[in-house]
């Protein structure tokens, strides 16, 4: 079996290696049409439109192959945070976000191919995360740490935003980027079992 990441994300790349996948990365670099409302609709649609464009320029395949596609966005209330636009916009999730809970969702979808048979599987994991509140200076300091801006919500777990966090409910690696033991389990439902193969 061949696994193929459909993202540029560096976070995306290190968890599957965390767990010792050999794979290859082919970045989705189309536009990102946002046509849902709720956040795990978002996050499975846009993870599905990620896969398949990768789909789509691979028309010859010689050995089955499993594409996955991810995506993560941060709900505050019925506010959807993607990846700050500028400083301002950084400052203004972050401001959202401090002193309460909100959720990251991250979808993910995994394109089986094999012979003449594609399955799309589409699934998302929903995380609880409660942020301590954070001082007018202490805002303008992570912002100056430039961690905002690739990152859903404007902020990063796994970075020096870590000593805001006061709990987490759920996958952390879903924050991150990729539910990688979701992922695992899912693929085991799809009959790809990534450690048993010969
Ligand atoms: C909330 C949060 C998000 N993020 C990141 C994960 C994702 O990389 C990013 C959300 O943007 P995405 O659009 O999901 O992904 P991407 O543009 O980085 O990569 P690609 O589309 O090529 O797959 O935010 C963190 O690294 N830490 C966090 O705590």
């Amino acid at each position: 079996m061949k696994y193929i990441l459909a993202s540029a994300s560096p976070r995306r790349r290190e968890l599957l290696e965390q767990i010792g996948l050999e794979f290859e990365i082919i970045p989705a670099c189309g536009e990102e049409v946002i046509q849902y409302e709720r956040p795990e609709e978002v996050v499975m649609d846009l993870s599905r439109q990620k896969a398949e464009e990768i789909v789509k320029k691979r028309t010859e395949i010689t050995i089955p192959e499993v594409i996955i596609g991810a995506d993560t966005v941060v709900a505050y209330k019925d506010t959807i945070l993607g990846k700050p636009k500028d400083k301002g916009d950084a400052y203004r999730m972050i401001s959202l976000l401090q002193g309460d809970s909100h959720k990251v969702y991250t979808g993910v979808t995994l394109i089986l191919r094999s012979g003449e048979k594609t399955t799309v599987h589409s699934f998302f994991e929903e995380t609880k995360v409660t942020m301590y509140p954070m001082s007018e200076a202490e805002r303008e300091w992570y912002i100056d740490t430039k961690e905002p801006f690739d990152k859903a919500g404007g902020y990063g777990i796994q970075g020096k935003c870590a000593i805001f966090i006061e709990k987490i409910s759920g996958d952390y690696n879903s924050v991150v980027g990729l539910p990688v033991a979701r992922i695992y389990q899912e693929l085991l439902k799809l009959g790809v079992d990534i450690y048993g193969e010969s």
